[in-house]
């Protein structure tokens, strides 16, 4: 963590990769404004709040803000994806809307580590925390695996489909199940999946170029997300395997 407005604005002109901002409530004058702005600029999230209601802050330490210093550094999409085609890799992304709990993020970056995702992309904002927790659910793969962290999803998702790359959303919300095979999942991909408390948003899964549905036989309306992903991908990496792609 930072303490402080000075070091925080430090911090951003040296180009730390910051997690979250907290300003305390109130606070206005110029090194404020210029937080305010790289943070923006750097799509790092910030808000406003009475910042002894944090954890293990008090009012001694925290010197009118705080940032969280990210364990890992984000990428930038667009050249993750230039990189890919031009070593001749068939891109697979993994989208995630708003996964705000840390172990679940934790575990789906396992997931994609392990079954051959290329790249993982998560909003700026109403996304759990990269943190000491969600490193060590992950076994580590939050080193091995490149995340973008995008200020509009709805925008790289257009961008994604601009780019070649089929967007298909995991939903529960489909009649389009997953073991049909009627989905070739072997060319350049995006899998986006929801958040576990409402789900993918409506206006993404407009984008989407297929909705599709793992199947179930129980009565649960559906799948924890990280147990989802894993499913998806495995299907991904099984039809590219067949295939030899
Ligand atoms: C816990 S679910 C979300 C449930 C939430 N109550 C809702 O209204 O959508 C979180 C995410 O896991 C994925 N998921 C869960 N079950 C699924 C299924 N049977 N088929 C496809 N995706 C599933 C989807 O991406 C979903 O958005």
């Amino acid at each position: 963590m930072i303490f402080g407005l000075r070091p925080i604005l430090e911090a951003l002109n040296a180009g730390r990769t910051l997690d979250k901002i907290f300003l305390l409530r109130g606070t206005k004058n110029s090194m404020t404004q210029d937080i305010q702005a790289l943070a923006k600029a750097a799509n790092i999230p910030m808000s406003m709040v009475p910042i002894e209601k944090l954890d293990g802050i008090t009012k001694k330490n925290h010197q009118g803000a705080v940032a969280y210093v990210s364990p890992i550094d984000y990428m930038p999409l667009d050249s993750i994806l230039a990189g890919l085609y031009e070593e001749g890799k068939t891109p697979l992304l993994l989208v995630l809307d708003r996964i705000t709990d840390v172990r679940n993020f934790g575990s789906i970056a396992r997931n994609a580590e392990c079954l051959g995702v290329h790249a993982i992309v998560v909003p700026s904002h109403g996304a759990a925390q990269i943190n000491g927790d969600a490193l060590k659910t992950s076994a580590g793969a939050l080193n091995l695996i490149p995340v973008c962290r995008e200020a509009n999803l709805k925008n790289t998702l257009t961008f994604l489909r601009e780019s070649g790359v089929q967007v298909v959303a995991c939903t529960e919300k489909t009649d389009a199940s997953l073991e049909t095979g009627a989905v070739d999942l072997t060319g350049p991909l995006a899998i986006l999946m929801g958040s576990e408390e409402d789900g993918i948003s409506p206006e993404y899964l407009q984008i989407a170029d297929y909705k599709l549905r793992i199947p179930m036989a129980g009565q649960i309306s559906s799948l924890n997300v990280s147990v989802a992903s894993g499913i998806m991908l495995y299907e991904v990496l099984r039809q590219r395997l067949v295939k030899g792609a």
